[in-house]
């Protein structure tokens, strides 16, 4: 047997669509701003593409570049001056910061209303109470993937390895709201393999490529890959890397379904945000939620 490919690519495309054509019935033009720390390599990648595709969906896109060493103090008022400019519905500060920033007082600065990563304490307690709020980009991706294969999840088994609170655990919150049934793996788990082979939907967020392998899926499950690894790829040539996920490979022969890397869950990210920022964007004005966003 060989998995059916759960295509984020595709997927996500539709999600900006729609958010595009759901940010064209809003009054004004929807405004993202996202803050970038220091010289990241990975996250300049991440912050360039997520301005092409803010702009390619219509909204307004606002990057601000800071010097590596720019002071904590400097990254909140800028966060506070965010939050204060009408033109902004969304604001995302990418992470990791540098070393000697905290990133959650930076997070605890952002108001939450426009906090599009829904990192704050406001918005990880509404979805811990199960009300309306801003959700996870990512985990929120990774749920439409998952419903591509999945549309009912209810009283299906679900283990989520990892905890992070950016992905793992909104993501066991998530399936539990779907009513799944949740296991959370995490460093400490005894028997991984014996845990995961449990899981009619596996979800995979370690940062461990190959992690996981066909020894640690269910025959059928559907896998969901988070986990993004820049590894050496001499096969490409000296010097040359590739993306990998947390699961090999190999675990799509065992798998019903499963998420490729690149191409799953990290469009969906993407797509997720620019969903957030026209749902961010609705509520400031007093309106609705957009139908079918
Ligand atoms: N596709 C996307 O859009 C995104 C992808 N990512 C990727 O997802 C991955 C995870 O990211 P993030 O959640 O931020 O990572 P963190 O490093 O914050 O968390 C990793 C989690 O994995 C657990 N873990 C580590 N080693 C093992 C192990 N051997 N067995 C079982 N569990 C283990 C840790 O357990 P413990 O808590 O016990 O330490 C921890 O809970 C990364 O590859 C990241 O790049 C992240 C965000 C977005
Ligand atoms: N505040 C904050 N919010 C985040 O959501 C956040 C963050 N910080 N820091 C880093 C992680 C990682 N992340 C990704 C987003 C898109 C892709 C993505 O588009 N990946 C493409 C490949 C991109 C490439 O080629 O490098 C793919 O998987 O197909 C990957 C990873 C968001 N994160």
């Amino acid at each position: 047997m060989s998995a059916r490919l759960l295509d984020g690519k595709a997927l996500g495309a539709e999600v900006r669509a729609r958010a595009g054509e759901a940010a064209k019935t809003l009054p004004g033009q929807v405004g993202l701003a996202v803050v970038l720390v220091g010289e990241d390599p990975a996250s300049q990648v991440y912050v360039r593409n997520k301005h092409r595709e803010a702009e390619a969906a219509g909204l307004l896109s606002f990057v601000h570049r800071l010097p590596a060493d720019t002071p904590e103090a400097d990254v909140v008022a800028l966060v506070e001056r965010l939050n204060a400019d009408e033109a902004v519905d969304g604001i995302l500060v990418q992470m990791p910061l540098p070393e000697g920033i905290d990133a959650l007082r930076v997070i605890a600065a952002i108001d939450p209303d426009k906090d599009v990563d829904g990192l704050t304490e406001t918005n990880a307690g509404r979805l811990l109470l199960g009300r309306r709020g801003l959700v996870p980009c990512t985990p929120q991706g990774s749920m439409l993937l998952a419903g591509l294969a999945l549309p009912d999840l209810t009283g299906k088994t679900a283990v989520v390895v990892g905890r992070s609170i950016l992905v793992g655990k909104p993501l066991a919150l998530l399936l539990q709201a779907a009513n799944a049934t949740v296991t959370m793996a995490h460093s400490r788990t005894k028997d991984l393999g014996a845990v995961c082979r449990t899981a009619d939907v596996l979800c995979a967020a370690v940062g461990r490529p190959g992690l996981l392998t066909a020894e640690h899926v269910k025959p059928g499950a559907v896998v969901i890959d988070v986990g993004i690894n820049r590894v050496d790829a001499p096969e490409k040539g000296e010097g040359k890397t590739k993306l990998v996920g947390d699961v090999a490979p190999e675990a799509a022969e065992v798998a019903g379904w499963m998420t490729p890397v690149p191409g799953g869950v990290g469009p969906m990210t993407i797509a997720c945000l620019l969903r957030n920022t026209v749902l961010a964007a609705a509520r400031r004005r007093g309106l609705e939620d957009p139908r079918g966003l």
